[in-house]
């Protein structure tokens, strides 16, 4: 494949067509006749006609000579005209897929997501990857790539994968339009060499630096600024993004299931005068239960009502990522030469549109697809049903043991959720039965056991602050893409990873030697091919039983995903075992399972 410089090259016929009906000279394949442009490039709201011509715009203005035999003429007269909208920070990955989620959000308008592809990257080789972006790339919604630098969790030989030739062919893509977002950027404080070099390259290639720095300091953020990053999208106050802003930074104002944050934020922003040019806003992976609301639209629609004005508001998803990701030639205003990407308002402040262009071409009207999208073929991209057999695993392999069997208590360190994502180290003394961590009669505390895939190894931990009455439970959708085995009844929880397996990955919970609930994810454990909406159904009827169990907080499959990423607070599962994160300590190595789940 080759690194063209524009996402959708056009040839001189193409080129020279476009032109002609610029010109008046050559009939527009489309003429959008009287609405009212959003005009994100001056702020003005102007009447207008907007001719299209295969993929691209040609023509705004007041003509309307470019009409001929075969144009369709659209009234537009009483609706708004704002480009498709820019999710700057996606992953395309949270239980559903990025053909599922494309299928759903261009509905809402979204018609450029710049995506994670972290799960992609480390689930296949680099032409491959190559290969599955050049086939979602014929979708007309535009799927874009970040280039992570680090895997998230703490593996020395997971960070194998992230060498900095690997990187430099990745950026080389066109469709990759940055690194990161760099969840270890205290490697690049630390001046890693790796990490130096991968930021180097990126910035040799002409691409950005995400960064990820929750709660990080005026020095911190100067440090990262320094080393190259541009964005990042960890405020959680105005003051945290205005000193984001201040340093030449990039603010991405996230509004996600895990961190709904951006009411407050544009408040604040608001309150304190800010410029929002260097503004753009992300629903950072939300999970399907949130998505009943919507999309980008949903989180334009927070920013209005928070005190945004609208045309402001619809630049942070439209113009602002386009000029921060260099494609604002063909992304980003209702311009000519731009893609064709145009969202049909019935009102200013209604950010849903009632329809929606993609590329020059219907996708979507009244909320419902028009076209139906290409899938992959999965499995020749590695992604493919969980395997394994739990022949020769116990209940007790998903118990700590102790390494003095003879004694009769035991101090651990146990995890403690302080909120979805989280955790808290606390030592405890409990009691231990023939070698083995015994919690009967502990309320609130579970056991919680990291199965490697390939049955090698399991690290085992306990949990407090989850669910007081799970009995088992178990999943595949985890960051390091091992098994997650969590309840107070190692039997049950056994149970439920024999289940897990048998669907060939995905979400168990037993109760009573029942599996009361299954979500099967059999695209590499952790996505499924079923639409979008069934998938907020059925993640809103998990999040329900869970809350039934004691569950009290609101993004469970967040807590899943992340409790063996080692990006986060504070002590984590991790492949090495259990781990301080901040000291990367191993607090209690994995155990070798002695190839009991047989592959
Ligand atoms: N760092 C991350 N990794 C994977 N999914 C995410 N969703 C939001 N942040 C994420």
């Amino acid at each position: 494949m080759q690194n063209y410089h524009k996402l959708r090259p056009i040839n001189r016929d193409e080129l020279y067509k476009l032109i002609a009906t610029a010109r008046g000279k050559e009939p527009a394949d489309f003429l959008i006749k009287g609405g009212t442009v959003i005009n994100v490039y001056t702020g003005e709201l102007m009447v207008a006609n907007v001719a299209v011509k295969g993929r691209h715009i040609a023509y705004l203005g007041n003509d309307d000579c470019m009409v001929g035999e075969n144009t369709e003429v659209v009234d537009a007269a009483g609706q708004y005209l704002c480009p498709g909208y820019i999710e700057p920070h996606a992953h395309p990955f949270q239980t559903y897929n990025p053909v599922t989620l494309v299928e759903k959000v261009m509905t809402l308008g979204t018609t450029t997501l710049v995506c994670d592809n972290l799960f992609f990257f480390m689930a296949m080789n680099d032409e491959e990857l190559a290969k599955l972006w050049q086939e979602l790339a014929t979708l007309p919604v535009k799927l874009l790539w970040s280039a992570r630098l680090d895997p998230q969790t703490f593996s020395r030989s997971r960070m194998e994968r992230f060498d900095p030739q690997t990187i430099k062919r990745l950026l080389n893509f066109v469709m990759v339009r940055q690194v990161g977002e760099l969840t270890d950027w205290p490697s690049l404080v630390a001046g890693r060499e790796q990490m130096l070099d991968n930021v180097i390259t990126a910035g040799r290639i002409g691409k950005r630096v995400e960064g990820h720095a929750p709660g990080a300091s005026v020095r911190t953020l100067n440090a990262l600024a320094a080393g190259g990053v541009s964005a990042d999208h960890e405020s959680i106050t105005g003051e945290e993004a205005l000193r984001r802003l201040r340093l030449g930074m990039y603010a991405t104002l996230r509004h996600s299931s895990l961190r709904p944050d951006l009411p407050r934020l544009v408040k604040e922003l608001l309150s304190e005068g800010a410029n929002f040019s260097r503004v753009m806003i992300t629903t950072d992976g939300v999970t399907p239960p949130s998505m009943r609301h919507g999309f980008t639209d949903a989180i334009l629609r927070l920013a209005m009502q928070a005190g945004l004005p609208p045309v402001e508001a619809y630049r942070t998803a439209t113009l602002n990522p386009a000029v921060y990701y260099g494609m604002d030639d063909e992304l980003g205003g209702i311009g000519p030469g731009r893609l064709a990407d145009i969202l049909f308002l019935n009102k200013l402040d209604n950010p849903t549109p009632v329809k929606v262009m993609a590329e020059g071409r219907w996708v979507a009207d009244g909320g419902r697809p028009l076209i139906k999208l290409p899938v992959p073929a999965w499995q020749d991209y590695h992604i493919t049903p969980v395997t394994g057999t739990t022949a020769g695993l116990t209940p007790r392999d998903l118990v700590p043991k102790v390494r003095e069997t003879k004694s009769t208590t035991a101090f651990f360190p146990l995890m403690h959720l302080a909120n979805p994502v989280i955790t808290r180290q606390r030592d405890m003394e409990l009691p231990v039965r023939n070698g083995f961590i015994d919690i009967t009669g502990q309320k609130g505390l579970i056991y919680a056991a990291l199965l490697n895939r390939d049955g090698e190894w399991v690290t085992n931990g306990l949990l407090s602050g989850f669910a007081d009455n799970l009995e088992g439970m178990a999943c595949s959708n985890t960051i390091t893409g091992d098994i997650l085995a969590l309840g107070y009844d190692p039997f049950a929880m056994l149970q439920a990873v024999v289940r897990m397996y048998d669907m060939g990955g995905g979400l168990v919970i037993t109760e009573k030697g029942q599996n009361i609930f299954e979500l099967p994810l059999p695209l590499g454990g952790i996505m499924s091919p079923a639409p979008l909406d069934e998938l907020i159904d059925r993640c809103s009827t998990l999040y329900e039983i869970l809350a039934k169990r004691g569950h009290t907080h609101y993004d469970l499959l967040y807590t899943l995903l992340f409790l063996s990423a080692t990006h986060l607070p504070e002590i984590r599962l991790s492949p090495g075992g259990v781990i301080s994160v901040k000291d990367k300590k191993i607090l209690l190595p994995t155990r070798k399972l002695g190839n009991n789940i047989q592959l």
